[in-house]
C-alpha cells in the first residue's frame, strides 16, 4: 500500500502586491508518494524553487495547505515549524553550505548536536558509511572533493533520519560523471533506505534517476511522466519551452 509523505493542496505563493505581484504558484495540488524519488522540472521562473521551499516549510503558502504526514506546516507557529524541519525534513542545495572549520564527520553530527544529542561516532560513521565516505571521516570540507563535499551535506541532511530529503539542484555544481556519483547514491537512499526524495534540476540525465518527474509551467502542474528517460525528459522540456516562446 502507498502512503503520501508530503501533500500540497491548493497551494497558491504569491510575492508582491498590487501591480508589482507575481503568482509564482497557482492552485497547486500534488502529492510525493513516500519511498519514492520525484524530479520537479521545467522553465526558468515557472515555480520549482518556490514549490520546494513551500514543501519544506522553508517558505509559506499565500493559501492552500501543506501536509508533511498528518501535520499541517501552514498550521504552526514559526517554533514548531523551525523544530518540525530539524527533525523531519532535509534539505540539500546546489552549494554544499558545509562549516569549514569542521572535518566530515563533525559537519554530520551537527544537527544532532543542536538538537541536544551527542550521537556516538559509531552513529555518524555509519552513516558517512552510506555515502561512501568512511575513508574521509576526519577530512575538513577543503580537503575533499565537489562531489565528496555534496555527499557529506547529504549524510547531514539524513542523519536525523528525515521523512523527506528536498534536493534543490544538488548536482548542480558538479561536473557530469561526479554528479552522477551522487545521483546514484541519492537513488539507493531510496531503494535501501526507504527515503522520500524531492529534487528540482534542470538536467534530464538527472532527472532520469527518479521514479517519477513532474513537470511546472507557470507556477502550474503541467503533466507528469514516471520511470522517466533522459530523453522523454529532455523532449517535454523542449515541447514546453517552444509553447513558453
Ligand atoms: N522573493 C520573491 N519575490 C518576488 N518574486 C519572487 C520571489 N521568489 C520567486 N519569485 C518569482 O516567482 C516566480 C517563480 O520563481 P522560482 O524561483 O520558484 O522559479 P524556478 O522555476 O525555481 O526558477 P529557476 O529555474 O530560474 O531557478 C518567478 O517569477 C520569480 O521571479
Amino acid at each position: 500500500m502507498t502512503r503520501d509523505a508530503i501533500r500540497l493542496r491548493q497551494v497558491v505563493r504569491r510575492f508582491g502586491s498590487g501591480d508589482a505581484a507575481v503568482t509564482a504558484l497557482h492552485d497547486l495540488t500534488l502529492s510525493f508518494t513516500a519511498g519514492t524519488f520525484t524530479a520537479v522540472m521545467g522553465p526558468s521562473g515557472s515555480g520549482k524553487s518556490t514549490l520546494l521551499h513551500c514543501a519544506a516549510g522553508l517558505d509559506r503558502p499565500t493559501s492552500g495547505s501543506v501536509l508533511l504526514g498528518e501535520t499541517d506546516l501552514t498550521a504552526l507557529d514559526e517554533t514548531r515549524l523551525t523544530l518540525l524541519r530539524r527533525d523531519r525534513i532535509g534539505f540539500v542545495f546546489q552549494s554544499f553550505n558545509l562549516l569549514p572549520t569542521l572535518t566530515a564527520e563533525q559537519n554530520v553530527a551537527l544537527p544532532l548536536r543542536l538538537a541536544g544529542r551527542r550521537p556516538s561516532r559509531g552513529e555518524v560513521r555509519a552513516v558517512l558509511s552510506r555515502v561512501g565516505l568512511s575513508d574521509r571521516a576526519r577530512h575538513r570540507p577543503q580537503e575533499l572533493s565537489g562531489g565528496q563535499q555534496q555527499r557529506v551535506a547529504i549524510a547531514r541532511a539524513v542523519i536525523s533520519r528525515p521523512e523527506v530529503l528536498f534536493g534543490d539542484e544538488p548536482t548542480g555544481a558538479l561536473d557530469s560523471s561526479t554528479g552522477r556519483e551522487v545521483l546514484r547514491m541519492l537513488r539507493t537512499l531510496v531503494d535501501d533506505g526507504g527515503q522520500t526524495i524531492v529534487m528540482v534540476t534542470h538536467d534530464p540525465v538527472a532527472a532520469a534517476h527518479a521514479d517519477r518527474v513532474v513537470f511546472l509551467a507557470d507556477g502550474r502542474l503541467h503533466g507528469t511522466l514516471d520511470t522517466p528517460s533522459a530523453s522523454a525528459v529532455a523532449a517535454r522540456m523542449t515541447r514546453m519551452e517552444a509553447t513558453a516562446c
